[in-house]
């Protein structure tokens, strides 16, 4: 804290001649603008913003209505809270604000914003979220994937019932298990055993560190003018964590290089890189891609993609821990859908239709990447309870995919999150086989914390620790305890195997397209001045 105080107080020296002219300027002064509170002069509103940014937005919301302004040093921000509002920017004026203003560490951690969620919106953004979502998550490369997933859940299963009775870690759990099938479907099994796994472990470290520097206020990102300073570091502190994954992705990208060359046979579908290294050989006009922007992708996929889903893993057992009844719901549906004899399969979770209620109800109350404070009661009845119901009886439509303009988990519009397809089907995968391969129960005297803390996702701040015990089951007639968490067995009693099962929409786009009872509706846009 007593970085930032220093922060600001250098930012106050040297702002002062810039700003008052900034102040000065007639545009700024006459451009009409929602009310906000006043702020103090240079710093505006930075100094009263606390750790609860969503609660101190949604409580600004109830002073000042639907759209107001505020400034952040030498940023206008403009939050919006209605979903008439959030429709007119995410989808009627799509095109004007789907524009990205990274901040300083996110433009650090993607190689200047040469990936997809920091792009800027221009050709290159489109052509990466094209390329993208064809190779790894159209409908086709889903179900081709689909054993890739089955085995990384599998050995998530089987750790876990090699250490029953111990306290599990959810956040890491969930974590391996994500950042494993998403190696395997970036460079496949360049990376194997020993190797996937340290490497994966040094992923967990460094992305949970970025992420936490990405929600790190930075005074440079309010007065731009100190940008070159990096006084807090930022910028210097996320290069160094890039530095560790680009030595990977140098790796990983020579080792590619030489299986291209002949050297080494592949046989099978192409993976992600080996497509992207394709593509840059060829050079083609169409799909024009630099050896930076594969590494931001990458970087984009390692990052966005696990710790979301992880602390989302996260959120949902920490809610059905603390709601005994909607945990006997799930398991119910569980043993009547899957059936206690056999394992889960991808195609039995779009039947498992109280498990997504879950996960939705859970993504309502704590959305990782917090666009919303879904504590409205106009939208919401009883805002701020557990209550899986209210997507089930109709409203089941109030899907991901953010259409519905007061639920955006995934955001809405043409930078609606890319991964959305693939999010979807791991989680509902992970959580369905954890749920019916083990009952688990709070360690001894323990009670949930369900605190948030908001970095750029809304972590747990405590992280989740709970004890599995396995579920027993039967095959034919006979109790089998064990045999079927063994990942390396082929058995596979569920019906069906590798095929994928229920075909599913493809939601992804192609690039065109705690407790408290208060909030509304949050978007938030920097608006440098
Ligand atoms: C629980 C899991 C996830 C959540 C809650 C989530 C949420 C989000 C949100 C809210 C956005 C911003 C949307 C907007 O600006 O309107 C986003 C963007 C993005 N997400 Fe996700 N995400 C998840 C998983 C994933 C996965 C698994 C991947 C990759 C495999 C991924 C890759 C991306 C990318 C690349 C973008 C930028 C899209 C663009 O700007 O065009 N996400 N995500």
């Amino acid at each position: 804290m007593d970085q930032y105080y220093t922060a600001i107080v250098s930012a106050l020296v040297m702002c002062i001649i810039w700003c008052i002219k900034t102040s000065l300027n007639p545009a700024r002064r006459t451009r009409p603008l929602p009310p906000g509170p006043r702020g103090l002069p240079i710093l505006g509103y930075l100094p009263f913003l606390g750790n609860n940014l969503l609660h101190q937005f949604a409580d600004l919301a109830q002073r000042y209505g639907p759209i107001y302004k505020l400034y952040l040093g030498n940023k206008l921000c403009v939050v919006i809270n209605s979903p008439s509002l959030v429709k007119e920017v995410v989808r009627d004026q799509d095109s004007i604000f789907a524009d990205r203003d990274a901040n300083i560490a996110a433009l650090a951690a993607t190689y200047g914003g040469k990936d997809i969620s920091f792009s800027s919106l221009n050709s290159e953004w489109r052509t990466m979220r094209k390329i993208f979502v064809r190779e790894v998550l159209s409908n086709k490369s889903l179900q081709g994937s689909y054993n890739l997933r089955k085995e990384e859940v599998r050995k998530a299963i089987s750790r876990v019932y090699k250490d029953a009775g111990k306290p599990v870690h959810f956040g890491e759990l969930s974590f391996r298990t994500e950042i494993n099938v998403i190696m395997n479907l970036l460079w496949g099994g360049i990376l194997e055993g020993e190797e996937c796994e340290r490497v994966g472990e040094e992923f967990r470290e460094v992305v949970t560190k970025i992420v936490d520097l990405l929600g790190k206020p930075n005074i440079a990102d309010f007065f731009p003018v100190l940008a070159r300073f990096d006084i807090q570091g930022v910028k210097k502190e996320v290069e160094g964590y890039v530095k560790s994954m680009d030595r990977i992705y140098d790796d990983v990208i020579a080792r590619c290089r030489k299986m291209l060359c002949g050297e080494i046979k592949r046989e099978g579908k192409k993976d992600f890189l080996q497509v992207l290294l394709e593509l840059q050989e060829k050079e083609d006009p169409e799909m024009p891609i630099s050896l930076r922007q594969i590494k931001a992708i990458f970087m984009d996929v390692v990052g966005g993609g696990t710790d979301t889903s992880a602390t989302t893993i996260e959120w949902v057992m920490a809610n059905l821990l603390s709601n005994p009844k909607a945990m006997e719901k799930v398991q119910k549906e569980l043993s009547e859908v899957v059936g206690l004899n056999n394992i889960v399969e991808e195609f039995h979770t779009p039947k498992l239709k109280y498990l997504e209620a879950v996960l939705k109800e859970t993504m309502r109350l704590h959305p990782p990447v917090p666009l919303l404070v879904p504590r409205d009661p106009s939208i919401w009845e009883c805002p701020s309870e557990f209550k899986p119901e209210r997507f089930l009886d109709g409203n089941e439509k109030c899907d991901f995919s953010g259409n519905n303009f007061h639920y955006l988990p995934f955001g809405s519009g043409r930078r609606v999150c890319v991964g959305l397809p693939l999010a979807e089907k791991m989680l509902m995968y992970l959580l369905a086989s954890l749920l019916h391969s083990f009952e688990w129960k709070l360690p001894d005297r323990e009670t949930v914390d369900m605190s948030a803390t908001f970095v750029i996702v809304l972590r747990k701040t405590t992280p989740l620790l709970a004890i599995p015990s396995p579920s027993v089951m039967k095959f034919d007639g006979v109790v089998i305890e064990g045999a079927l968490f063994d990942a390396t067995s082929d058995m596979d009693v569920g019906g069906g195997g590798g095929g994928g099962g229920a075909a599913d929409e493809d939601t992804a786009g192609d690039g065109d397209g705690d407790g408290d009872d208060d909030g509304a509706i949050i978007c938030v846009f920097l608006i440098p001045t």
